[in-house]
């Protein structure tokens, strides 16, 4: 099914004030990694309300934006160390082209390893008519990406990156600290385990939330279940 765009690159970020993104991903190997159970996870986030959809991806991205009527932040994750999120300017393109409104990229002080600045990346995006969300670590790392340019500043990888915070629940401080320093629209993602965590978020200062694990993540969450019963 392929549905009519009912928002435009523009009009976006005002039309995803405290609303709910779905992160619908699954790691390699995970049972859930397939393009047909995935899209149903997006139309199952879309039929509950949420507002857009993260995906990981060129062809999981096409397949969601051609069957939910929603927006689609795509990213493609290439490894699972150092940059791996939307490392290069060739990968930004690729899910621009495959129907992301918005492309989310990592924004760390890394060294990105086609050697790009943030700030080429985001070149690249928006001459490709899509939007960019900066992935960060750091409140630093969040205002060097606003002023490069992002569309949107995510706390995705705090606790991620040696030197982060390592905790539970999603950094909230970072939120409200990234919140006070910049203009770009923040979001909270990352460990948002419940609505509370998610109304917390935005009270903090939060534009919006994404949330993965706890909405699309079966495989993981099971495995918590599990984890608390050995605990009995
Ligand atoms: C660190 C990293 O690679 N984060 C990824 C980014 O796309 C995803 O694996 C997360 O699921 C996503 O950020 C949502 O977070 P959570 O699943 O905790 O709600």
């Amino acid at each position: 099914m392929t549905t009519q765009q009912t928002w435009t690159a523009s009009d976006l970020p005002a039309g995803l004030r405290g609303s709910l993104i779905v992160s619908c991903q699954a790691p390699p190997g995970d049972p859930m990694r397939d393009t047909g159970t995935l899209v149903r996870l997006a139309r199952s986030a879309a039929a509950g309300g949420g507002a857009a959809i993260r995906a990981n991806e060129p062809e999981v991205v096409a397949a969601v934006a051609a069957a939910v009527d929603l927006p689609v932040i795509g990213l493609w994750k290439d490894g699972d160390t150092g940059v791996y999120i939307t490392p290069t300017v060739r990968h930004a393109l690729a899910i621009a082209e495959a129907g992301a409104a918005v492309v989310a990229a990592d924004a760390t002080d890394r060294p990105r390893p086609d050697g790009s600045t943030f700030a080429e990346l985001v070149t690249a995006v928006h001459a490709a008519g899509a939007l960019v969300m900066a992935d960060v670590s750091t409140l630093a790392e969040g205002v060097a990406a606003a002023a490069q340019g992002a569309d949107f500043v995510s706390t995705t990888l705090s606790g991620y990156v040696p030197g982060t915070p390592q905790q539970t629940g999603p950094d909230l401080t970072l939120v409200a600290d990234l919140a006070a320093a910049i203009d770009v629209p923040v979001v909270a993602e990352g460990r948002i385990n419940t609505p509370e965590d998610a109304a917390a978020a935005l009270a903090r200062g939060a534009h919006c939330v994404v949330v993965g694990t706890a909405i699309t993540a079966p495989t993981a969450l099971t495995a918590r279940f599990v984890a608390g019963l050995t605990q009995h």
